[in-house]
C-alpha cells in the first residue's frame, strides 16, 4: 500500500475539525480524485500527507512506514518521496525554466551530470524543450503547469500530489495537462488529485473519493464528480 490513513482526524487550534475519522488506503501506482466542496478537508489531506501538520488523532503510513509522527529532521526525507503540483505553479520567477528544474534537482543533491542529463529529459516528456531559457513568466498558464510537473517529477518521487492542478487553465490546455498526468500513472507513479473539474473527473473514470465537511461521504472506482445514485 502506498499509503494509510486509520481513523485520522485534525482538528486545529481554534478547535475547527477539519478532517474526521478518515480511513482510506491508496495503492501503489493507483489514480484517485479527491473531490468535495471548498472547505471540505481536501487541503487538510494533503497537509496531513506532506507533514506539514500532524493529525490530532489516528495514525498515517507511507509505503508502510509509520509517519504519524516525524522527527523535523526526517520530514525533508519524506517530502522528497513525494511531488507536489500546486493550482499557482509556484514557479521561481527569477530563474529560467532549466533553472527551476535544475535548483529542484541541487536541493536534493544530484551531480551536475545527472542533472544535465535528467532536465532535457522530463523537459521533453512535457513537450517544451524549446523553452528551457524563457522565464516562467514568459510562458502562457499551461506551460507553466507543464513546467510545475516537470519539476515535481524530475526527482523521481513515489507519490505525486496535485491540488486543483487545472483550476487556472481554459478546457483543451486542461486536456493536455491530464495526457501528462495519465502518462506520468501509466508509467507507475502514484497520483492523487484533489480538483473541482467536474469534465476531467467524468472523462479519466478513475476512483473518486468524496469529501464533505471533513468527512468521506463516497469512494467508487470508475466513479463520477457527482454521486449517480
Ligand atoms: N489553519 C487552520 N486553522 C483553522 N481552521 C482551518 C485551518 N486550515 C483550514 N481550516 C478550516 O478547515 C476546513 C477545511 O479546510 P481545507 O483547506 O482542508 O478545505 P478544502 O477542501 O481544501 O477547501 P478548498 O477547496 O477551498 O481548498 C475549512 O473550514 C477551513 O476553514
Amino acid at each position: 500500500m502506498m499509503l494509510e490513513f486509520e481513523n485520522v482526524t485534525k482538528v486545529y487550534k481554534d478547535k475547527f475539525t477539519a478532517v474526521q475519522n478518515i480511513d482510506l488506503k491508496i495503492e501503489k501506482g493507483s489514480f484517485s480524485f479527491i473531490v468535495g466542496k471548498s472547505g471540505a478537508g481536501k487541503s487538510t489531506l494533503i497537509k496531513l500527507l506532506i507533514k506539514e501538520i500532524n493529525p490530532s488523532e489516528g495514525r498515517l503510513f507511507f509505503d508502510g512506514e509509520d509517519i504519524t509522527y516525524l522527527s523535523s529532521r526526517k520530514v525533508p526525507i519524506h517530502r522528497r518521496k513525494i511531488g507536489v503540483i500546486f493550482q499557482d505553479f509556484r514557479l521561481l520567477n527569477r530563474k529560467t525554466v532549466y533553472e527551476n528544474i535544475a535548483f529542484a534537482m541541487e536541493m536534493v543533491g544530484h551531480s551536475p551530470k545527472v542533472i544535465r542529463r535528467e532536465v532535457p529529459t522530463v523537459l521533453s516528456m512535457v513537450g517544451l524543450s524549446d523553452k528551457a531559457n524563457n522565464f516562467p513568466n514568459e510562458l502562457a498558464g499551461g506551460e507553466q503547469q507543464r513546467i510545475a510537473i516537470a519539476r515535481a517529477v524530475v526527482n523521481k518521487p513515489e507519490l505525486i500530489i496535485a491540488d486543483e492542478p487545472t483550476g487556472n487553465l481554459d478546457p483543451e490546455t486542461t486536456y493536455e495537462i491530464m495526457k501528462i498526468f495519465t502518462e506520468i500513472n501509466r508509467r507507475g507513479t502514484t497520483l492523487i488529485m484533489a480538483t473541482h473539474d467536474r469534465m476531467i473527473v467524468d472523462a479519466m473514470k478513475k476512483r473518486v473519493i468524496e469529501l464533505k465537511n471533513g468527512k468521506i461521504i463516497r469512494d467508487t472506482q470508475e466513479g463520477e464528480y457527482y454521486n449517480v445514485y
